[in-house]
């Protein structure tokens, strides 16, 4: 008939679902790989020894078929939960390099707090569901890492 829209019932659909996050944490960026004069050529203002703090707005994005009964790729309560073990607990109100056992050795920049909630993420999920992790360090620096 003109005009009317067709689908095949029993084509799977995939669905991206995300939920946000917001935490708050100091850091500074300092790399044990350099030298006091590099880091702070490297790293200039973020190295100050003091640290400085930023609003982190995690975004996380799970991937998966749109189960045919319930209607989700994931219970978005689940998720919560997950973020809240992964993000929420470990990092939220911590000093990164202290607080954090990764970040001992690993320089905190967003890229490698991506790395650390992916690894992480990836752990508390269902294999092949988490599809990226995108922060928002400010208004206008963001980092996104898909596991690659
Ligand atoms: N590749 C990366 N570069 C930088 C990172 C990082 O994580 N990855 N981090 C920083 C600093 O920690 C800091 O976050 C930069 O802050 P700032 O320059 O103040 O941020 P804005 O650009 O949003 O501020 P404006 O001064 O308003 O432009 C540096 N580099
Ligand atoms: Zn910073």
């Amino acid at each position: 008939m003109a005009g009317s829209v067709t689908s095949d019932s029993s084509a799977e659909r995939v669905g991206y679902i995300t939920r946000i996050q917001s935490f708050s944490a100091c850091h500074r960026l300092h790399s044990i790989h350099l030298s006091d004069e590099e880091n702070k050529k490297v790293y200039g203002k973020c190295n100050n020894p003091h640290g400085h703090g930023h609003n982190y707005k995690v975004e996380v994005t799970v991937r998966g078929k749109i189960d045919r009964v319930t209607g989700m790729v994931m219970n978005l309560t689940d998720l919560k939960r997950c973020i809240e073990d992964v993000i929420m607990t470990p990092l939220d109100h911590k000093n990164l390099d202290k607080d954090v056992p990764y970040f001992a050795s690993v320089v905190s920049t967003t890229e490698n707090v991506a790395v650390y909630i992916w690894d992480n993420m990836a752990k508390a999920l269902l294999p092949n569901l988490l599809y990226e992790i995108k922060i928002h360090e400010t208004d206008k620096n963001i980092v996104v890492y898909r596991g690659e």
